[in-house]
């Protein structure tokens, strides 16, 4: 099995990558759709999120008020950091289990899990393979601001809750640049696989010359 870290900031393009990967055989573990699920209606995520944050964060259906909750956590160090050591180690087994059952259906599989914390939460050695996805702070801000309707400020408080370009640049096996079309990123995607199918199979070729 190959293991892959993709991470990036906010809007660099990780879901990009992570479809492209996805569509050329990878498996994709979604780490942000891992949190979403430990905060299902039901869950004892979303108990103990309810108990640390208040009902407030409750819509009246019951289910987690994300908007709510990320008002809360994303200009407040303490609160975000309370949040994450709720969700972080559900998510983080859920994740290793999920890689488990891909590596049993198929000893080659390729895994990536989609993190955007990863720097952050320290894994950068857990991997074969760190993928960093990179377009500057601003431009990102721009793509919240106008592609998904956010505020200005609430852009700019997500940015700055996550690590610096330069630490997630600095860590990165491969950097892939977030900055041009999404085209333009998928090409990007499709020249690393090339590059990883040919390892993999020089890697197989010569386990059996060996045998
Ligand atoms: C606060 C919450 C409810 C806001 O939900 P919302 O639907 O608005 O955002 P969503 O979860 O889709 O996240 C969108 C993006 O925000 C950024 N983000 C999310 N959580 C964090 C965090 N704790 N710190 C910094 N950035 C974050 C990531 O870039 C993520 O891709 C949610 O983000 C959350 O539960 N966060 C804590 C869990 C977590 O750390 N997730 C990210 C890595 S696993
Ligand atoms: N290269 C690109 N050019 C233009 N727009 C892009 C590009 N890459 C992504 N986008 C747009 O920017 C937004 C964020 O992209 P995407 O969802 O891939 O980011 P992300 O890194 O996964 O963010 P998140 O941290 O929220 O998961 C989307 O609306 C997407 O369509």
């Amino acid at each position: 099995m190959l293991r892959i870290g993709l991470t990036g900031g906010i809007a660099a393009g990780k879901s990009v990558v992570a479809r492209r990967l996805a569509e050329l055989g990878a498996v994709v573990i979604d780490h942000d759709a891992l949190a979403r699920e430990v905060v299902a209606p039901g869950s004892v995520g979303l108990e103990e999120v309810a108990e640390a944050f208040g009902d407030g964060v409750l819509a009246e259906d019951g289910t987690l008020d994300r908007p709510a909750l990320g008002r809360l956590v994303f200009d407040d160090a303490a609160a975000r950091s309370r949040l994450e050591g709720i969700l972080h180690p559900e998510i983080r087994r859920i994740a290793a289990e999920r890689e488990a059952l891909a590596g049993a259906a198929d000893a080659r599989a390729v895994v990536v899990h989609d993190i955007p914390l990863l720097v952050e939460t320290g894994q950068a050695e857990h991997f074969h393979l760190l993928v960093v996805v990179h377009a500057p702070a601003e431009q990102r801000v721009a793509r919240l601001v106008d592609g998904r309707g956010m505020d200005d400020a609430a852009a700019r408080a997500r940015v700055a809750a996550q690590a610096g370009d330069e630490e997630r640049t600095a860590v990165a096996d491969v950097t892939l640049d977030g900055t041009g079309t999404e085209d333009a990123l998928r090409a990007q995607v499709d020249e690393l696989w090339a590059r990883l199918v040919r390892e993999l199979d020089e890697e197989a070729d010569a386990v059996t010359s060996r045998a």
